[in-house]
């Protein structure tokens, strides 16, 4: 009689592994002793305990071989946020989320944890120590946002005690650390080019930035109390520094540290976001004969210009959830880990 082996519990794979939350993941992983399996569209680094699999969300087959014997999946692959491309948001968020789905319950895989994100709420009005159950945003600011949301829904509907299945959703914000390459790497760039010399609005707008250490904890702590017996089971949950700072003094902070001024002078909310929309319209209506990214994008200039900051009390609550590296220090490794950014580098 054939037996069926249960997979180890010890035994997980990343999906999106290879990119700089799943890196993050995954060396923490190895430090707490399980094996992984990393599944993404590209390799970008070998290291022992790790099997990589080169394939696309979309595709069920490559999907299956990266998921033998897995008892446990992570999925935080997603385009970048700036590549605002509809279809291909529409394709690996939504439909290549759905095929991960099928594939676990095909895989026997008991838990998954969807990486999300804290902007499913977000409209580009504040949001003021927001909580889980603020409803999803009813005019989502971008095609990201927008195909993040039917994301969770899907993971955290896919939930089901009966056939073995438990799912949760970790929303983090505003994520940074070092080998980030979206949040330092852009801020640098405008420095360079000299558009940082500009506070967008009073400059007192309150947001969480997340240490990258943060987020990995927040996502461990999901998975092992992921039980059926468990309060966590088809629930989202906020994951921050729990430290609401300034926008722009977390943006000083960055740049000086590298060896930049700080924004000084001040531009009103409103203008620079008039502006950001017509350009981005502009750019909509010339990319089949000119192609060019604006850095002040509305959604950026929203998320510069407005309070978005969250409550971590339900993590705590349930996950017993505490941030393990503090802002000040988190910001401190991040500078250290860009020397190439350096101003004159
Ligand atoms: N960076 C941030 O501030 C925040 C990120 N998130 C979420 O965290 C997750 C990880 O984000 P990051 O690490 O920042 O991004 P990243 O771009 O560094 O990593 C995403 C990974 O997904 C992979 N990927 C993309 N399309 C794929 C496909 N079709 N098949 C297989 N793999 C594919 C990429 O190759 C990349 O390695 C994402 O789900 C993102 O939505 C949520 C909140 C904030
Ligand atoms: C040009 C400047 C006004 C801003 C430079 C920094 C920005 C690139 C970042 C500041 C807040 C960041 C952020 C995200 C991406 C990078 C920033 C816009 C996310 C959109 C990434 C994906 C999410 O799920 C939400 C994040 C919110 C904060």
């Amino acid at each position: 009689m054939a037996t069926r082996v249960r997979p180890s519990s010890k035994r997980c794979a990343v999906i999106g592994g290879s990119g700089f939350l799943g890196r993050h993941l995954v060396e923490k992983l190895l430090d707490r002793g399980y094996s992984v399996s990393v599944f993404d569209i590209r390799q970008s680094y070998e290291l022992p305990g790790v099997t990589f699999h080169q394939g696309d969300l979309c595709d069920n087959q490559a999907l299956l071989s990266a998921m033998k014997d897995v008892s446990l999946v992570f999925h935080c692959a997603s385009p970048a946020p700036a590549s605002d491309d509809r279809k291909l948001f529409e394709r690996v968020n939504i439909q290549g989320t759905h095929t991960l789905i099928e594939a676990c319950l095909e895989a026997g895989v008991q838990k998954l944890v969807l990486t999300s994100s804290a902007s499913v709420v977000f409209e580009g009005k504040d949001v003021k120590n927001g909580r889980e159950d603020l409803p999803y945003a009813k005019k989502p600011i971008d095609y990201y946002t927008e195909t993040k949301i039917e994301q969770e829904k899907l993971v955290l509907e896919a939930c089901d005690k009966e056939k073995g299945f438990l799912t949760v959703a970790i929303r983090p914000h505003g994520i940074f650390g070092p080998r980030d390459p979206q949040l330092v790497p852009i801020l640098v760039d405008a420095a360079r080019r000299g558009k940082m010399k500009f506070i967008i609005g009073d400059g007192t707008n309150l947001v969480d930035f997340t240490f990258v250490e943060n987020v990995v904890h927040g996502h461990i702590l999901a998975a092992e109390r992921l039980r059926p017996d468990s309060p966590i089971c088809g629930k989202s949950y906020h994951i921050t520094n729990d430290e609401p700072v300034r926008f722009w003094d977390f943006m000083s902070e960055v740049l000086v540290g590298l060896g930049y001024a700080a924004p000084r002078y001040h531009l009103p909310y409103t203008l620079v976001y008039g502006l950001a929309l017509l350009l981005w319209l502009l750019a909509l209506i010339l990319r089949p004969l000119v192609s060019f990214k604006p850095t002040f994008t509305p959604m950026r200039v929203a998320l510069a210009g407005t309070h978005h900051y969250y409550s971590c009390d339900r993590a705590k609550r349930d996950l017993g959830y505490k941030p393990v590296v503090s802002l000040k220090d988190g910001i401190e490794r991040t500078v250290q880990s860009y020397p190439h950014l350096r101003q004159g580098a």
